[in-house]
C-alpha cells in the first residue's frame, strides 16, 4: 500500500486547535526558509472559527505567529460582494483578521475582484492572474505550489467548491476554476482546482462534529469515498494530507490514528 494521509483525531476542538497551531507554525518556519514568506490557502465554511482558535492563542513553546509575512488566497470564494453574508473572506475576516493584535503583523489577503461578480469565469481567470504574480517569480512555475492549504470537508464530500462528480474535478490546466452551479448555495463560486490543491507542500483538513462522522467514514474507510473530491485530495496528496478532526466526527471510522504530531 502507497503512502497514507495523517488522521489526528482529538478529545474536543481545544486540543484540535492547540495541535493545529503546532502544525502550522512548523508549516509557517518551512515557508519563511523555502521563500522569506507563508502562502496559505484557507476555505470558508466551519474552518475560519477553529483556525482563528489556534492562531490566536498566545506564543507559546512552539513560537508565534508573524502574519507580516503571511499570503492568504482563499481556497474558494463566493461570487457575492466581501460583506455579504455568503461571502468566505467576510468570515474569515470576523473570526480571524479584525481580531489579530498589531504585535503579530498584518497578513496579505487576496480577495476577489468585485468587478466580475456577473462573470465568474472572468473573476477565476482574474484570481489565477493573482495567483500567477505571487508564485511566478521565475517563469517557469507550472502550477502554484502553497505552503499549506487549509480545508475543510463538505457532508457530502465536497471540499474547496469541488463537488462530487461535478465536471470540474476533470479540470486540469486552469489553476482557478468557476463554478455556475454549485449544489449548495450560492450557485456562482470561484475554486482552486484539484491540481493545485493536491500539489501543496502541506494540506490539513479540519473536520468536527458528529455531523462530519459518516462521510468521513465514506471517505477514509470505503472504496466509493476515494473518488470523492475529498478522497481524490488524499490520494494526490498521500501523506502530505493531515486530518484533524475531534472523536465525534471519527467515531467508528477504522482508519488508522496517528499519536502525535
Ligand atoms: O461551501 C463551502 O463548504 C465547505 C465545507 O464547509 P463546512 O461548513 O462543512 O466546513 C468549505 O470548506 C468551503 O470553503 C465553502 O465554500
Amino acid at each position: 500500500m502507497g503512502k497514507q494521509p495523517n488522521l489526528y483525531a482529538f478529545k474536543d476542538i481545544d486540543h484540535l486547535a492547540k495541535a493545529l497551531r503546532k502544525y502550522v507554525l512548523q508549516c509557517q518556519s518551512a515557508g519563511f526558509e523555502r521563500h522569506n514568506a507563508f502562502k496559505v490557502a484557507v476555505s470558508g465554511g466551519s474552518l475560519p472559527k477553529t483556525l482563528a482558535k489556534a492562531l490566536l492563542a498566545p506564543s507559546d513553546e512552539n513560537g508565534s505567529v508573524d502574519f507580516s509575512k503571511w499570503e492568504i488566497f482563499f481556497a474558494d470564494e463566493r461570487a457575492v460582494p466581501l460583506d455579504h453574508d455568503d461571502s468566505n473572506y467576510k468570515l474569515l475576516k470576523e473570526e480571524l483578521l479584525d481580531k489579530i493584535p498589531s504585535s503579530l503583523g498584518k497578513p496579505t489577503v487576496h480577495t476577489i475582484d468585485l468587478q466580475y461578480l456577473d462573470d465568474v469565469q472572468e473573476m477565476a481567470d482574474q484570481y489565477q492572474d493573482v495567483l500567477m504574480k505571487s508564485f511566478a517569480a521565475k517563469d517557469s512555475v507550472k502550477i502554484p505550489i502553497f505552503d499549506l492549504l487549509l480545508l475543510g470537508c463538505g457532508p457530502d464530500g465536497h471540499t474547496c467548491s469541488l463537488f462530487p462528480n461535478h465536471e470540474i474535478l476533470r479540470e486540469s490546466d486552469a489553476w482557478v476554476a468557476s463554478v455556475e452551479d454549485s449544489p449548495k448555495p450560492p450557485p456562482k463560486r470561484i475554486t482552486l482546482t484539484l491540481p493545485v490543491v493536491t500539489h501543496g507542500v502541506k494540506i490539513a483538513f479540519v473536520a468536527t462534529g458528529d455531523g462530519k462522522r459518516k462521510i468521513l467514514s465514506d471517505i477514509l474507510d470505503t472504496e466509493e469515498g476515494r473518488s470523492l473530491p475529498c478522497g481524490l485530495v488524499n490520494e494526490g496528496g498521500a501523506e502530505r494530507v493531515s486530518w484533524f478532526t475531534d472523536n465525534g466526527a471519527v467515531e467508528g471510522v477504522g482508519f488508522p490514528r496517528r499519536g502525535s504530531l
